[in-house]
């Protein structure tokens, strides 16, 4: 007889009489039907393998132990990866990524940096000789590397890194050194123990003058016994400068000096992916688990209600789940745009690089600023169970707070952005991703809270920061300041407007992908009511840049906040189905709150009888320290 499988009853009363398609959802999350099929094919092939399962929870292990294990599945990832049904390089994608890839490799993978920004760094600026020699040897994983920039004393700065690249005309070769503690590389992922070569950037340095910082191939390690090579501590030799800009000694310019920072680009647009992916999860378990949890009283007498039913819960809950679909539409379209910008490039075309640059830092520090926020308050709504390391929120906010740091501080990324977003303004030159800039909104500033109104709003507020970081410009520069420090006494106005350019962008590209999406009537009412409620929530979060730059007015933002609330009340009886559309297994969620079936707190149980220190009533530590002190009649 086959087994009853067991659904938590509230959660299987929240899932009945569904009025929209779950699997049209998963389809326009996966970019389509094939690729759901393929997804899930993806996953059985490599969730159904013993070997890839942990034997202890990786919490228990020491690091080198941790380092050890998440290398062995990672070396055994990458042989599956060779006989992949879904091919090589969508199964690479979803390895490295922070869905099916953590599932696996709980702790990190020692890998990510080979595929992430060692391949692309090649992809991007080796010649192609250099792509002949070394693309091959990495695809086949004869060569593991990583992306050494960051030295102990810059990783913003790039034009302040102090490893050297000298050239010798006589020996055509590259010295690269350390010349102070400062100049070691630190934090390249795999540098320590993994890799055997990395792409170094590194000031280049001919007949005697600097000419920026360049990319170098330099071998770490011998190939045979994984020593580091002679000198590799501070002083590197034989290094081969990737790129083609040293022709017979002498050095060529490259069209566009931040060619070299084509790399970091890549990864700030995939990172936008990777923090959603990492929301959608954290959204998953909060929601399931706020359905299954029933605490207090909402009226008196009556049962202990779901926590999902306060209205408080909902106002933590729902917005970053209409996020997740934000980010997502978002994520595309800058998606797309790399694409768009890649081509041009390798064309020489490089008129689409600023705006890729400016795009891809505002949604990189945009979305990963806020979907850090957006899983703490998800961890903080499952209260002490969302403190446990086994909810795995700890692991999730981890990996999302990494990501406001590494591939550009976000606040130095927001700076990047107001610097293009001026220098446009100034120009009133067009540019892809503000065309609003220039198309600013004429007519009445009368507020209308319509879904077209709104984003009116937002339009303004986008141009009206920019205008107003200016005139805070131009005042320090009629006061005498130097540019320099003009610019820095106006950093927080030009932070601001940085985030409206971001914020316009994520909801133009929320509303445009409703209007031209092709959608079931049941699903496009419940997509245009999370758009709804996401762009009134932030407009409710930030209503004084609002204020600063339309005639929103007290009555417009009462009227706003009841028709939050009342959205708030419109989606709630469709949460559990809309984390149910992510289709997220329970290995990828990785978390007793989150599962399917909702039963949490056997699992919870579960989960709390691994720890060594259950394996025994009395622990030895008694022996040796407690029953010394209780003795010890202090
Ligand atoms: C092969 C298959 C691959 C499959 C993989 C697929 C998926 C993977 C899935 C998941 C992965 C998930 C996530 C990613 C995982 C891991 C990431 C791991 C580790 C992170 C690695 C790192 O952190 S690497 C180090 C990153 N470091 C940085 O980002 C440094 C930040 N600093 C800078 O970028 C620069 O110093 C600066 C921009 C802050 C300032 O540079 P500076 O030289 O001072 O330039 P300015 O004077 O400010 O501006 C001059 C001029 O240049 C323009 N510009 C600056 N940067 C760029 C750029 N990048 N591109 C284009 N243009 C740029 C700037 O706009 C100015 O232009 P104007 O003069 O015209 O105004
Ligand atoms: C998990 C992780 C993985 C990483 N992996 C790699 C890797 O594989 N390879 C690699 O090369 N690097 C890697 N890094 C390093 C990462 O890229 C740097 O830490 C990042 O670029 C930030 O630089 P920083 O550490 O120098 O911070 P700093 O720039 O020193 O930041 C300190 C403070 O200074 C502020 N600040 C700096 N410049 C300005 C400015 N111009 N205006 C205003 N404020 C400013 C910042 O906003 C911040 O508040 C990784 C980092 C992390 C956390």
């Amino acid at each position: 007889m086959s087994k009853e499988i067991y659904e938590n009853p509230d959660l299987k009363k929240e899932r009945q009489n569904c009025p929209f398609n779950k699997e049209e959802i998963t389809h326009l999350l996966d970019g389509g039907k094939e690729k759901t099929i393929e997804r899930k094919q993806l996953e059985n092939y490599i969730l159904s393998d013993e070997q890839l399962k942990d034997a202890v929870p990786m919490e228990y292990l020491s690091h080198a132990d941790k380092y050890a294990e998440e290398l062995r599945k990672a070396c055994l990832l990458m042989h599956k990866l060779a006989d992949s049904p879904a091919g090589q390089v969508p199964t690479l994608r979803a390895l490295m990524g922070a869905g099916l890839g953590s599932a696996v490799l709980k702790e990190g993978n020692p890998l990510a940096l080979h595929y992430v920004m060692f391949i692309p760094a090649l992809m991007g600026q080796g010649t192609i000789d250099q792509q002949a020699k070394w693309l091959e040897k990495a695809y086949n994983l004869n060569m593991i590397g990583t992306y050494a920039q960051t030295e102990l004393g810059h990783g913003t700065f790039l034009r302040g890194l102090e490893t050297r690249a000298t050239y010798d005309p006589k020996t055509q070769e590259f010295i690269l050194e350390s010349p102070s503690l400062t100049a070691y590389k630190w934090w390249p992922g795999s540098l320590g123990k993994t890799a055997n070569y990395a792409v170094v950037m590194a000031q280049l340095y001919t007949k005697g003058k600097c000419e920026g910082t360049h990319p170098f191939m330099v071998q770490l390690r011998d190939e045979e016994t994984h020593e580091p090579l002679p000198g590799i501590v501070n002083m590197w030799l034989n290094p081969v400068c990737i790129s083609s800009y040293i022709h017979y000694g002498t050095y060529v310019k490259p069209t566009n000096s931040k060619l070299s920072y084509a790399t970091m680009v890549f990864v700030r647009v995939v990172v936008c992916q990777d923090v959603t992916t990492n929301l959608r999860k954290a959204v998953t378990i909060a929601t399931r688990y706020s359905c299954v949890r029933r605490q207090s009283e909402l009226k008196p007498g009556d049962r202990e209600p779901q926590v999902m039913d306060y209205q408080a819960q909902q106002n933590k809950l729902l917005p970053p789940l209409a996020a997740t679909f934000a980010f997502q539409l978002a994520a595309d379209h800058l998606w797309n745009l790399y694409h768009t910008a890649n081509n041009n490039i390798e064309q020489g075309d490089l008129e689409l690089l600023p705006d890729l640059h400016g795009l891809s830092c505002a949604l990189k520090a945009l979305c990963s600023s806020e979907a850090a926020n957006f899983v703490e308050v998800c961890r903080q709504s499952c209260g002490g169970h969302g403190y446990m390391s086994c909810s795995n929120f700890p692991r999730i906010y981890g990996q999302v707070t990494a990501a406001e740091t590494y591939e550009g501080e976000n606040t130095v990324l927001w700076l990047q952005v107001a610097r293009y977003l001026v220098k446009t303004r100034k120009e009133q030159s067009g540019g892809l991703s503000v065309k609003y800039l220039i198309g600013e909104e004429k007519g009445p500033k009368t507020v209308d809270t319509t879904l077209e109104g709104i984003v009116k709003l937002y339009r303004r507020a986008a141009v009206g920061l920019v205008d107003v970081a200016i005139a805070e410009l131009d005042k320090s520069g009629r006061k005498g300041e130097a540019p320099h420090d003009a610019w820095n006494h106006a950093a927080v106005y030009l932070i601001k407007a940085a985030q409206a350019h971001a914020r316009l962008f994520v909801v133009e590209s929320f509303v445009d992908s409703l209007k031209e999406g092709k959608l079931s009537a049941p699903v496009r009412t419940v997509l245009s009511q999370l758009c709804e409620l996401f762009i009134i929530y932030w407009l409710l979060e930030r209503s004084g840049d609002f204020f600063l730059c339309s005639n929103l007015t007290k009555q417009d933002l009462l009227l706003l906040n009841s028709k939050y609330v009342e959205l708030l009340a419109a989606i709630r009886p469709q949460a559990v189905n809309l984390v149910d559309s992510f289709d997220l297994r329970d290995e990828v969620l990785n978390s007793p709150l989150g599962c399917w079936d909702g039963n949490v707190y056997q699992r919870l149980f579960d989960e709390a009888a691994k720890s060594p220190l259950n394996q025994s009533n009395v622990h030895e530590s008694f022996h040796k320290y407690l029953k010394p002190l209780l003795k010890s009649n202090l």
